[in-house]
């Protein structure tokens, strides 16, 4: 459930006089996502996305974020656009929470994507990359390899009680990560989160991306590592080569890697698997049973990184 932060009708009736979209005609609070607050909101101008930024989201970011998205659809890349206040400024306050409108998208997300889907989802995130080439704002990855050291430091201690012989098996991982991490690969703005609940679908065309809320700079070809393992396992945590394959060349159809992306993306594809091992665990372990914030399996990253620690060329991931 993620609705943390209740808001009535009237504050949402004052907080909507700022802008320039008319009376609300509906609202009510939507279930998915775990970060912040979210509500479906229908005025006399059409459907929105009224969202209510939690702790979890640094308030200094969210410039950062918004202005990103704001640029990204007017070169055409299927995101939110931002709604402008009258005083054309996109964050206001409700509810003592900075919050902002975003327009709404259609479609919905797959559970179960297609080959199709995933050569769609490459072909976008490399639209995306160049759609943000000259997005002039900045902001580090704070998910990259020191971050995550932080992750570990807060749940090395408990992490074989979650999965026996976690510790040395991680202890190897960073080893290797920290020592072999590339350091020019060609970068920019990257997603960081392109999971399947953050694409939006009608059929097989992709109507959709959502939640930039991680979205920062880093190597481009990170980002395609964390669509590998997002989008090309099954639920039994198989590798799909198929879905591996229809992402990479998909993506390369836009945007082609190098020699150097395509040798790092094993990787780069480990990496990716530890941060998001890391976030669950930490969350996994910290945050009490029964709270709002919707705890993620860190299993499920565990067998990805399994998985990634045997991969040694680029071809595993179909490219050739
Ligand atoms: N622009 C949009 N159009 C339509 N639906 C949206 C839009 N933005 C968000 N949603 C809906 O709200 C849900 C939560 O959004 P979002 O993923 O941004 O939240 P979050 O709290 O940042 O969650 P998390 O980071 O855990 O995915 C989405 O799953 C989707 O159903
Ligand atoms: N996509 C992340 C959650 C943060 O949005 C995960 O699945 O762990």
């Amino acid at each position: 459930m993620a609705v943390y932060t209740d808001v009535n009708e009237e504050q949402l009736a004052r907080f909507l006089e700022e802008y320039k979209i008319g009376h609300v005609r509906s609202y009510k609070g939507i279930a998915e996502g775990s970060e912040n607050s979210n509500f479906l909101l229908r005025t006399d101008t059409g459907s929105y996305i009224l969202t209510l930024y939690e702790k979890r989201v640094d308030q200094s970011d969210l410039p950062f974020f918004l202005c990103l998205m704001q640029h990204l659809a007017r070169k055409g890349i299927t995101c939110p656009l931002p709604v402008e206040r009258r005083d054309r400024q996109l964050i206001g306050e409700l509810a003592g929470r900075p919050a902002a409108i975003i327009t709404f998208l259609e479609g919905m997300w797959m559970r179960h994507p297609t080959v199709a889907q995933c050569g769609e989802v490459g072909r976008e995130l490399a639209e995306l990359h160049l759609a943000g080439a000259d997005f002039p704002m900045h902001r580090a990855n704070a998910l990259a390899v020191d971050g995550w050291r932080t992750l570990w430091d807060g749940s090395r201690d408990r992490a074989d009680s979650v999965v026996p012989g976690l510790v040395a098996e991680v202890e190897a991982d960073f080893a290797v990560l920290e020592r072999d991490w590339p350091q020019d690969l060609p970068g920019g703005i990257i997603h960081a989160d392109l999971f399947p609940d953050n694409v939006f679908f009608l059929g097989d065309r992709l109507s959709g991306l959502i939640d930039f809320y991680f979205a920062c700079e880093d190597f481009y070809a990170y980002d395609v590592a964390v669509c590998l393992n997002a989008w090309c396992f099954e639920p039994d945590f198989s590798f799909n080569a198929a879905k591996a394959a229809a992402l990479t060349a998909g993506y390369q159809s836009v945007r082609p890697l190098s020699a150097a992306e395509q040798q790092a993306l094993p990787l780069l594809a480990r990496g990716s698997a530890l941060r998001f091992m890391l976030t669950r665990l930490y969350d996994w372990l910290t945050i009490p049973d029964g709270a709002l914030v919707q705890k993620r399996d860190p299993l499920e990253y565990v067998a990805k990184l399994r998985f990634h620690r045997g991969v040694t060329t680029p071809e595993a991931y179909g490219i050739s």
